[in-house]
This record gives C-alpha cells, sequence and structure tokens, in this order.
C-alpha cells in the first residue's frame, strides 16, 4: 500500500515511512492510493470477534509489510490493555433504534486514545527498530494532546511539545496536560485558539530547515495512522447491530473532521453506511458548507464543547481530495484560496461530498438541553460534545435505519458543562481521583512561529 499527498505534488510513501512523517512535504495530507475492499463475507466474519481482532482485520491491508503478522497483533494487544471496558467501545441504546457509542474507556477518557495508545506502540517499535528519534509536535483543542502525552511520557525516542489554546480547554483536560512530570513532555498554553496553535503546526512542517533539523512528527490527525485506527470501532458498533445485512447510519460530533472521515473510509472498504452525518457547535464552517458550498473561515467562538471550536476543519482536506476526483492541484488551488479566508467548493464535488455527509449544527441551549433531557430520560450522563451528536441524530435519523451516535468524551471530562445542565458533577474514575492535587507544570508562549522553534530546539533532547 502507497499513500500519496492530497496536493499532488510530494512523494508517496509506505506506511511506516508515511505515519513518521506527518504532513506531506507539499502541505497536503497522506490518503491511500486505493481504499483495500472488505467483502460481506470478511464483514460477516467479523461477527463475535474480540475488538483486538477486528482491529487486526480491518487495518491490516493499510499496514501491508510496514509490520510483521505477530508483531502488530501484538502492538494492537498492548494499545488496549489498558482499557476500562472488556468491549472498549460499547454500544448502549439511547432510545428505539438509536445507540451511543462510546468511545471514552481509555487512558485519557476521550476517543482519542483508541488512535493514540496504538501510535504510541506503533512509533516506539518503529523508531527503536530503526534506532531513530523525533520530536513530536502536537496541536490540541484539549483531547489530542492528553492522549498524546499519555501515550508517548516518558520514551526515549521522542520529545513530545503540545500546544494547546491557553484558557479555552476544560480544567480536566488542562490538568492532564500539564501534571505529567516525564522529561520528554511539554505543555505549551499558547495565546491564541486552536486554529492558531493548528496553523502554527502546519508552519513548522512546511519550514524545512526545521522540520529536518529537529526530526518533526506528527501526531495530530494529520497523520494517516491516527484516521486509520478510527475506522475499527465504525466496524465493530455496524457489525454489532448486523452488518453487513443491515445498513447503519452515524452521527458524528466533528471538528478537525478526522473522525468522520475514518467513518467514510469504512464506508468505502464495504461496511454499509447509509448515513454520515456531521454535528458541529456554533463553530460550524462544515455545516455552513456541506449547506451552502461556502467553505469559509469565521471567528473561532468559545463554546461548552471545547474540543469542536475548530473553524479550520484539517481532514476535510481528505474529503475534497475524493470530492474533486483526486486533483491534487485543485487541492492545492482551494487551499491558497483559504489563506486568503476561504473558497466556493464546486457544484460537482458538492454534489459528492452531499452524497456521502449530511450535517447539523447546534446552539449553546439545545447542547445543555439534551444533556438534561438525556439524564432525565435515559439515565445517561453526556459530555457535552456527545450531546452536540445526540441532538443532531435525534433532529434528522430515519426511524428505519439504526443510528449511532459516537460518545467522544466521559462527562467527567467537562464537569462544570454537566452540572450546569443537570445538577449532577460527574467525579473522576478513581484511578485520576487526585487529578485536582497534582502539581502543574507549563510554559506560556506566544503564536509565534520563530519563538515556538526556538523554544522546541533548546528543549528537546533527541
Ligand atoms: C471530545 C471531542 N469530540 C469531538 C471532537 C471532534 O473530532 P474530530 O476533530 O475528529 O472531528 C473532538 C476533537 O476534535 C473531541 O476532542
Ligand atoms: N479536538 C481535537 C483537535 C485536534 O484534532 P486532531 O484529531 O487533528 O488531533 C483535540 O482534542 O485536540
Amino acid at each position: 500500500m502507497r499513500y500519496i499527498s492530497t496536493r499532488g505534488a510530494a512523494p508517496d510513501l509506505g506506511f511506516a515511512e508515511a505515519m513518521l512523517t506527518g504532513l506531506a512535504r507539499d502541505g497536503g495530507l497522506y490518503v491511500p492510493a486505493e481504499i483495500p475492499q472488505m467483502s460481506t463475507g470478511d464483514i460477516r466474519a467479523l461477527h463475535g470477534l474480540s475488538y483486538e481482532e477486528t482491529a487486526f482485520r480491518v487495518m491490516r491491508p493499510f499496514v501491508n509489510d510496514a509490520f510483521a503478522d505477530d508483531v502488530f497483533a501484538d502492538l494492537i494487544a498492548k494499545a488496549y490493555a489498558g482499557f476500562g471496558h472488556d468491549a472498549r467501545a460499547p454500544l448502549v441504546q439511547l432510545a428505539p433504534g438509536h445507540f451511543l457509542l462510546e468511545l471514552f474507556h481509555g487512558p485519557t477518557l476521550a476517543f482519542k486514545d483508541f488512535a493514540m495508545q496504538l501510535i504510541g506502540q506503533l512509533f516506539e517499535h518503529e523508531l527503536s527498530r530503526r534506532g531513530e528519534q523525533v520530536t513530536i509536535v502536537g496541536a490540541t483543542s484539549g483531547d489530542t494532546g492528553s492522549a498524546a502525552i499519555e501515550a508517548f511520557a516518558g520514551l526515549d525516542s521522542v520529545d513530545v511539545f503540545i500546544l494547546y489554546p491557553h484558557g479555552r480547554v476544560s480544567e480536566v483536560q488542562r490538568r492532564q496536560m500539564t501534571t505529567p512530570q516525564a522529561a520528554n513532555i511539554h505543555a505549551l498554553a499558547i495565546d491564541g485558539h486552536f486554529d492558531d496553535a493548528q496553523a502554527r503546526l502546519k508552519d513548522m512542517f512546511n519550514h524545512f530547515e526545521f522540520r529536518d533539523r529537529v526530526r518533526l512528527a506528527g501526531v495530530n490527525s494529520i497523520n494517516w495512522a491516527r484516521v486509520l485506527a478510527q475506522v475499527v470501532y465504525y466496524f465493530t458498533s455496524a457489525v454489532s447491530l448486523g452488518a453487513p445485512d443491515r445498513a447503519v447510519s452515524f452521527t458524528v460530533p466533528t471538528g478537525n473532521f478526522g473522525d468522520i472521515f475514518a467513518g467514510y473510509i469504512a464506508k468505502r472498504m464495504g461496511l454499509p453506511i447509509d448515513r454520515l452525518i456531521v454535528a458541529t457547535n456554533q463553530n460550524d464552517i462544515l455545516h455552513r458548507c456541506l449547506t451552502s458550498g461556502a467553505y469559509e473561515k469565521g471567528e473561532v467562538v468559545p463554546s461548552i464543547s471545547p474540543s469542536m471550536d475548530i473553524q479550520v476543519s484539517s481532514n476535510f482536506e481528505r474529503a475534497l481530495f475524493d470530492a474533486y476526483g483526486r486533483d491534487g492541484k485543485a487541492v492545492a488551488q482551494l487551499m491558497d484560496e483559504l489563506k486568503a479566508g476561504g473558497f466556493a467548493v464546486s457544484q460537482g464535488a458538492l454534489q459528492a461530498l452531499r452524497e456521502d455527509f449530511g450535517s447539523g449544527r447546534v446552539s449553546e441551549d439545545e447542547t445543555l438541553a439534551t444533556i438534561r433531557q438525556a439524564n432525565e430520560t435515559m439515565g445517561e450522563l453526556l459530555c457535552p460534545h456527545s450531546a452536540v451528536g445526540v441532538k443532531v441524530a435525534e433532529d434528522q435519523r430515519d426511524p428505519t435505519t439504526p443510528m449511532i451516535t459516537l460518545a467522544t468524551a466521559h462527562p467527567a471530562k467537562f464537569p462544570d458543562a454537566v452540572e450546569r445542565a443537570t445538577g449532577i458533577r460527574p467525579p473522576l474514575p478513581n484511578r485520576m481521583a487526585d487529578l485536582y492535587d497534582r502539581p502543574e507544570r507549563l510554559t506560556r508562549v506566544p503564536n509565534d512561529l520563530a519563538a515556538l522553534e526556538t523554544l522546541i530546539e533548546e528543549r528537546r533532547r533527541t
């Protein structure tokens, strides 16, 4: 399997190289040159398998010979061993025909653990095999950063710098990033919002002298391996509801478009998915684009679902690449226009996008009302991101097809919003009950590329 850039002007790479490279050198994102297919027989054969066995079968064709079968199976087993639920991603029924896929049983209580725990294993194995070291820089609105820190803390082969928007993440998220004491971990609070952090990260990748000198690597969903690991739970959940003999739909709380893009890949592989619905908060660039065709940057507005306070949605570029018939030049042109504020999606591409994706937007009041109602009627405490998904799913679902809404974080990560809606302050799991007592370690940084690069060069050990 080879990986090609969405902008068509970077060398194609194998799986391991694409994973360690992060952003393509033409500024694009790596995608598989072709999508492996799973037949109905292959999908039916997933019935009764463990999460890990399904993960192996779904991901194997994308990984090819980068890892031997026994090694890959072993790394998958290690990745999910620390999850707090035997099913890893359990499905609970919310209402007749509406199910919640709980993706928050990993070590940092958000869906990011599914990919990050695995790529932590893959990076460590591959880097020690090569005798190489890398500098990981990540941009986070809260969950990617804590998951990356958990997955990479203490590893000799990596230094990790996480940029998070100062004052715009929940206290639990911040403490998950600032309390680990490992010498290879650096939490950097940037003056700005998530889009600033993500833009500076991409600037670093596009500054080749710096990138090559520090051997820059990325663990945001820029990294194809992140998206791939997230494809798996679309299969496990759909199969448990009767796929391939019954189609299902998904509603996905969306910010950077990585999670829902994983669902799109599952569909392209042959999983019978009827609708993939993007659910956004008031930072609704994706909903506006799918509705009107105009992809136009707005101001990032802080919300009670802060992990989705994103206006420039990185992985949308991967969807555009397919919608434009895999024309890298056309995508590069759109991304140039985005620098100036936005672009209009062509009619043909918009139609292609709408064939796969629906969308909805949820206000702050609706989010709070959904958390309240889910607690009162179903006894389910939702985090605000999951509530955005549940609201859109309830508004748009077709009663003849089961709907699965992705519950992307544990309610205890966002206790203020949950308490405001329900009067209940969800407790942290026992293993992190002392999170509020642990000492914090962070550095305030300006939204300035040169200053960030200098700090990273000074602090890295690798
Ligand atoms: C809790 C939570 N829900 C939803 C999202 C949206 O996921 P994605 O960026 O993959 O669209 C994120 C992060 O982006 C998140 O942290
Ligand atoms: N919500 C994310 C934003 C970064 O998304 P990623 O999937 O590209 O890593 C976060 O929690 O940081």
